[in-house]
């Protein structure tokens, strides 16, 4: 389902030299007893999940499609990044179904807040507050702010229909108060990371309202699972990459870029960059996660992946097969010298950009490149995709002997913020 190449990689160690610390690694993680063992769920969760609040889920989804033009995730980071990047990789970015989906509860900007604001105060909202913690401070704020907007459109009770809450089982500041208010709740697992939580409510309630098939989705997080029983490095390409990365820090890089070639999985790459960047980069170790969509950045960042320091490696993760594709028609007068390409498939020509800027930055530039080809931007793809990139990324962190699933530093800039706020 996912193929995974080096012949671009200039590796200058062997993948199959790490087989021994893999199978240990493997056994950690699958047996829960490596670092940061309390954060597994998410390893075997497609065996595990409640099948009731999965079908409740469903349901929840289509009185929302049914009664919302807009429908507000007010979440950050884990809490809103996976539902996003599935929605604009399967829908695209310009689907024309309802309800519209609006990302909130993920900034402190003023403009866009009142901007929000103001976009639905002439439609029908409904709204899922997403919080693991229950107490991040951005959703929380946009959380009063929109609930308010709601209450004042709807009334009380009406407004309490119309939200959902995803958090907690048992305890925190969201829980309480969703509780209180009786409102529609799923529940964030105790042992799942907000950033491995796209395959629970987190991610899932938002996707199914997006009209996405969620059973697909899960199946091919199933699919991957039973793929990636085997810690052998032939047969199990997450932990291939997870080596291969390894290998190439080794060699002095230090960032990793992560190229896609269609416009709708950009924010499949933001969810990459916390997953990566959160899991990695602690105690000084890890490289520095970061991504371009080509060709579009080609034309901004292309030189310097092509001619500047020799920081990166690239990590193409490309789509045998397009969603939609769009023949390049003739043109009688040809005045803009594209005749060329008359009776061409536009996927041909992102697919032969690809292999001239692969040839460019491997042959030329000596960058490294990884590839990650996927079958295509289904939902089934979109779970397996995820999931390799979970398997992944806990055994590139558990080769260099870290917690994979801890993110301690991200406390420093609430401290210094929550001190100017004056919270106490
Ligand atoms: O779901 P929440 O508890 O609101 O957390 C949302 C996000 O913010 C935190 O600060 C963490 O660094 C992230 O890992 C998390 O996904």
């Amino acid at each position: 389902m996912i193929k995974f190449e080096t012949k671009n990689a200039f590796l200058k160690e062997d993948v199959k030299d790490y087989q021994e610390q893999v199978n240990t690694m493997h056994d950690a993680l699958m047996n829960k007893t490596g670092k940061g063992n309390d954060f597994l769920g998410w390893v075997d969760w497609c065996n595990n999940y409640d099948k009731e609040e999965f079908a409740r889920m469903k349901e929840a989804a289509s009185y929302i499609r049914e009664n919302a033009d807009v429908f507000l995730v007010c979440g950050i980071g884990g809490s809103y990044l996976g539902a996003r990047a599935a929605i604009e990789m399967i829908n695209g970015l310009y689907a024309d179904k309802k309800p519209e989906i609006i990302f909130c509860g993920n900034t402190f900007s003023s403009t866009y807040t009142k901007q929000v604001l103001d976009y639905i105060k002439d439609k029908d909202v409904c709204l899922n507050v997403i919080s693991k913690s229950g107490t991040t401070t951005e959703t929380a704020l946009a959380f009063r702010l929109f609930k308010q907007a709601l209450e004042e459109k709807y009334g009380k009770d009406e407004a309490k229909k119309r939200i959902t809450a995803t958090t907690d089982g048992n305890k925190g500041t969201l829980y309480e108060l969703a509780k209180k208010e009786g409102y529609d709740m799923y529940v964030i697992p105790d042992d799942i990371g907000g950033r491995f939580s796209v395959i629970t409510p987190v991610g899932l309630l938002p996707i199914a309202v997006a009209g996405i098939d969620i059973d697909e989705l899960m199946n091919g997080v199933s699919a991957a699972y039973n793929d990636f029983a085997t810690p052998d490095l032939d047969k199990n390409p997450a932990y291939a990459y997870a080596v291969t990365r390894r290998i190439l820090e080794n060699q002095g890089k230090s960032a990793e870029m992560f190229v896609t070639y269609d416009l709708q999985t950009t924010m499949l790459a933001e969810w990459w960059k916390q997953l990566f960047g959160e899991s990695e980069g602690k105690n000084g170790c890890g490289l520095l996660p970061t991504s371009a969509t080509f060709s579009t950045d080609l034309h901004s960042l292309g030189q310097f992946v092509q001619d500047g320091k020799k920081v990166l490696f690239e990590t193409l993760v490309l789509f045998e097969n397009p969603t939609e594709d769009v023949v390049f028609p003739e043109d009688a007068e040809n005045l803009d010298n594209m005749n060329y390409l008359a009776g061409k498939n536009l996927d041909w020509v992102n697919k032969m950009a690809m292999q001239g800027t692969l040839e460019a930055h491997v042959e030329e530039g000596g960058v490294p490149n990884l590839e990650i080809t996927v079958k295509d931007m289904s939902a089934h793809s979109f779970g397996y995709l995820v999931y390799f990139f979970f398997r992944a990324c806990a055994m590139t962190v558990y080769l260099i002997d870290q917690n994979p699933f801890d993110q301690p530093g991200v406390e420093v800039y609430k401290k210094n913020m929550f001190k100017l706020l004056g919270k106490n």
